[in-house]
């Protein structure tokens, strides 16, 4: 029925004759009370004879004794409305013949289909009026989670989800195994299904269009504009352009096909066909198709209204015929009856509008199949006697209500009001997904054992955790930062934002954990296979370079020439050494020769050439201190910062690791320093910006383009300056894969993420089976954590040295990007094997005990660089921060790996 209607409108749509139709819908809806009793005559006339299209249009897809039912001929016709159903909207289809299905098995097997036909029938019109308000009814009379599964699935247009189907028939099944009338239920089902948007617009449309038309508005179809539709649901009107060409075809179907047609006086209140027929058909024919269309629609309502009808219905539904007239009195009619009703029925009132939204079917049925207790309901002939637009306002009305209402509950739900463990579970399980991600651990692997320290770690966070963390958490606040603990949960979580600083302000001061018990570890030899005493004894077999090589520095030779002799087997310089401030100060005043843009790596460097052969290794600024690394960017696509590789430089020398080269900053001249002193290749690459300024972009795998250009400001170019290396001899270092090197591919995890008992393989493995190179790599691990670079792929070492020697400390470019956050598995070398130099521990303690913590150490050192600040206040407070969560992870592990058990770390790891 509203698939005929819909035909209709879509495919004749264009050209009606409005004021004929007008006039003709004016005369149907306001008809004269001569004319309604003649109607009255015809409808009970017709209601013992005729059977619902509705159901037959149910059956049709199934083609279980639909055309019998329909009293249609067998035809082609027939056949193209069958492909029209299955041509609309595949999919959907499926869903509304699997409905379709179910329902014909109930209605054949149990109810028949006489039971059935009335009462799928009714809901609609009972309602509306109109048919096609049930597909719309239909959504607003489901339970809310009834609704929001039928929204979620209606916007998948083309797509219907099996399990969903399966559910809506269950449902209907249930719905019908608890009262069998509410089989009217299938009928909404189908006309939810079958091309649900559409129907789900036409109501909308219908309701803003309604203007000049009265409630009944079964024909209003007709008239509406396809262009307003469109408008309104363009999108499905649009992407379903086969939805028009079969409403055309059920229309030529309708135009082929002779109904027997009943002779009535609505037929001559039809309007007048064209709208139907757009192909300019005889005029006799038109109406013959015409009255088909009618007689069937007006079936439908007969059947729905006539058969057991009380006199008080007939009269509710001649009531509002009066009311027509005009808004006002319409209005007032509605009132009167509402009022006449009276307060009793004011809970049917509610149940009325909540019928719509929740159990319309229910409703529906009883209004119909049980036609007695339907029209003896008052209710339900108010309902009828409304008009579409009133009945509207209801339905919405009732839809606002219980939409507020789930928005309350569901506001209470957010809040925690209800259901507060769920949601603290859902966050636990985010973290937990995050820490996965975070340690990239998979299974319990390497990451299990990174989330077990979390864990704990997390756990002791109010009562152990410590003071000065507590205290950067509560003064960084601004900036998000959070304390050392909560890091370590940001760390694992992905990003210590704002809200979790948020959290910690609340908290109480946390009195200063000074580690006492790791102190006291370091003066007991109890814990010796965590904490190692493998301080590189400097003094004793530590060959400089010159020495291996033979070289003596030349009377004239540069400060950077007489440091890199001096480097010997177990540090770059001596703690002492003052060569290495008169190689900085070299870096930053000696005047620059020449510029040559560096090969190798990933991202642009510059080689700046001094006046005898001094030479550093520049890395360009590209942003400001404070430029965060950019969250879709891998540790290996990141930025370099040139003042990363500054502060990392000042780190190394404060940790007492001494296997950075010296770094400086400076700022240089981009005109007369480097464009005027640049080599060919890189000379290429210079340009003036939109700004005037001059610019450069070098050659490189990552950023050397025009759009990641480095340029003057105006004129100025900051950068760092990092010593050369000595190039004493050809190949004189050695390249190593760091054991916990990452992925380095967008998808694919390194080992040590995946395996818990990875250290106990590198353990195994030549240079770390042995000496010092084990430890080498905790102290990394440390150095890397404090400053959050994850890119450390390989690590050098002189090859004149062996194996016992120190690695250097290159390519610190991506540290320093993310001061809130603190990647813990940076730290997985020490988590993994539970291993620490006793050295590096005692520095540890000391910037967290005092005199001064590392924060300050560091500002103070690093004050002395031309380009200070080098360094962003955040990331000085994380510097403390993690120093606090590393001391709590050495805590943890020997924890873990009590004494006399020396192979503790990898039977825990295992665990
Ligand atoms: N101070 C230095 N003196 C001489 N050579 C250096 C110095 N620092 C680094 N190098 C060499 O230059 C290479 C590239 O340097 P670096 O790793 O800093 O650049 P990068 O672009 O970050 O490389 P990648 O993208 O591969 O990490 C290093 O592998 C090292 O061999
Ligand atoms: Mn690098």
């Amino acid at each position: 029925m509203s698939l005929a209607s819909r035909t209709n409108v879509k495919s004749g749509g264009s050209e009606v004759d409005l004021r004929q139709r007008n006039a003709s819908i004016r005369n149907l809806f306001a008809p004269t009370p001569a004319e309604l009793a003649k109607k009255k005559e015809a409808r009970r006339e017709r209601s013992r004879s005729q059977s619902s299209f509705s159901l037959q249009r149910i059956g049709l897809p199934d083609g279980i004794g639909s055309r019998s039912q329909m009293g249609l001929p067998s035809s082609n016709s027939f056949d193209d409305y069958n492909d029209y159903a299955l041509g609309i909207n595949q999919l959907p289809m499926t869903a509304n013949q699997s409905a379709a299905r179910q329902y014909n098995g109930l209605d054949n097997n149990e109810l028949g289909p006489s039971n059935y036909a009335p009462a799928s029938v009714i809901p609609r019109t009972s309602h509306n009026g109109w048919h096609q308000s049930a597909s719309f009814e239909l959504p607003m009379s489901r339970t809310p989670a009834e609704h929001k599964n039928w929204k979620s699935t209606s916007q998948l247009e083309n797509f219907i989800n099996s399990n969903e189907q399966l559910q809506q028939q269950q449902q209907k099944q249930e719905e019908y195994d608890q009262d069998p009338e509410q089989d009217t239920c299938v009928d909404f089902g189908n006309e939810m299904t079958w091309g649900k948007s559409a129907e789900k617009s036409l109501p909308l449309n219908h309701h803003l269009q309604g203007v000049g038309f009265s409630g009944d508005d079964q024909w209003d179809l007709d008239l509406q504009p396809l262009e307003q539709r469109e408008s309104l649901h363009s999108q499905r009107t649009i992407t379903h352009p086969s939805y028009t060409r079969n409403l055309l075809k059920f229309s030529e179907w309708m135009e082929e096909e002779p109904f027997e047609a009943e002779t009535s006086a609505e037929q001559e209140e039809l309007p007048p066909d064209r709208v139907l027929y757009p192909d300019s058909e005889p005029e006799e024919e038109e109406a013959g198709s015409r009255r088909r269309v009618v007689i069937r629609r007006r079936i439908v309502r007969t059947t729905r209204t006539t058969p057991q009808q009380t006199a008080a219905v007939d009269k509710a539904i001649e009531g509002p015929s009066p009311g027509r007239n005009g808004n006002g009195e319409r209005n007032l009619g509605w009132l009167t009856r509402l009022r006449s009703f009276g307060s009793s029925n004011r809970k049917n009132q509610a149940g009325v509008a909540s019928a719509t939204s929740q159990h319309g079917n229910q409703l529906a049925n009883t209004g119909g199949n049980g036609n007695s207790s339907c029209n003896t309901n008052p209710i339900m002939a108010v309902l009828r006697t409304m008009k579409l637009k009133e009945r509207l306002v209801i339905s919405l009305g009732a839809t606002l209500v219980l939409l507020t209402l789930l928005l309350i509950v569901d506001v209470q739900m957010d809040f925690g009001v209800a259901n507060r463990h769920l949601l603290q579970q859902q966050h636990h399980k985010i973290r937990l997904g995050n820490d996965y991600d975070a340690t990239g651990g998979g299974g319990g692997g390497g990451g299990g054992m990174l989330h077990e320290f979390k864990r704990k770690f997390l756990q002791k966070s109010n009562s152990s955790g410590s003071k000065e963390a507590s205290t950067q958490a509560a003064a960084s606040q601004s900036g998000g930062a959070a304390s050392g603990q909560d890091a370590a949960a940001g760390a694992s979580g992905g990003a210590a934002g704002p809200g979790t600083s948020g959290s910690i302000s609340t908290r109480k001061p946390i009195p200063h954990d000074r580690y006492a018990d790791l102190q006291r570890h370091l003066l007991s030899d109890e814990y010796s296979h965590v904490i190692v005493d493998n301080a590189p004894d400097v003094a004793r077999d530590n060959p400089t370079l010159a020495e291996m090589l033979h070289r003596k520095a030349s009377a004239n030779a540069s400060n950077l020439e007489r440091f890199q002799l001096r480097i010997t087997k177990k540090e770059l310089y001596g703690e002492q050494d003052t060569l290495v401030d008169a190689v900085l100060r070299d870096m930053i005043k000696l005047p620059i020769q020449h510029v040559v843009q560096k090969e190798g790596g990933t991202q642009l460097k510059l080689i700046i050439e001094y006046p005898n052969d001094i030479k550093a290794l520049m890395k360009p600024m590209r942003f400001p201190r404070d430029q965060q690394t950019l969250p879709n960017h891998f540790y290996f696509t990141d930025y370099e910062r040139h003042n990363a590789e500054i502060a990392a430089f000042h780190l190394d020398r404060i940790l007492g690791f001494r296997r950075a080269m010296p770094v400086a900053g400076r700022t240089l001249n981009i005109t007369t320093e480097i464009y005027q002193l640049a080599e060919e290749n890189l000379l290429k690459t210079f340009f003036v910006s939109p700004s005037l300024n001059l610019c450069f972009h070098g050659k490189c795998s990552y950023y050397c383009d025009t759009s990641h250009a480095i340029c003057g400001n105006p004129d100025l170019l900051e950068g760092s300056f990092a010593a050369f290396l000595p190039n004493f001899e050809s190949g004189n270092r050695k390249l190593w894969r760091h054991p916990w090197r990452r992925s380095y591919h967008k998808r694919k995890k390194a080992q040590w993420e995946t395996d818990a008992n990875y250290c106990a393989l590198v353990r195994d493995i030549p240079p770390y089976d042995d000496g010092r190179r084990l430890y080498d790599l905790m102290d990394m691990a440390v150095f890397d954590f404090l400053t959050g670079n994850m890119d450390r792929h390989h690590y050098e070492t002189f090859k004149v040295y062996g194996n016992e020697t120190f690695p250097l400390h290159l390519d610190h470019g991506r540290g320093f990007g993310r001061p809130f956050h603190d990647e813990l598995s940076i730290l997985a070398p020490v988590l993994q094997c539970c291993l620490v130099r006793k050295s590096t521990l005692v520095k540890l303690l000391e910037f967290h005990n005092g005199p001064k913590p590392l924060s300050q150490l560091m500002s103070e050192s690093l004050s002395l660089d031309p380009v200070s600040p080098v360094l962003w206040q955040p990331h000085l407070e994380a510097l403390d921060r993690r120093t606090g969560i590393i001391l709590q992870s050495i805590r943890d592990c020997i924890k873990r790996n009590p004494p006399g058990d020396v192979d503790g770390s990898e039977t825990d790891l295992s665990s």
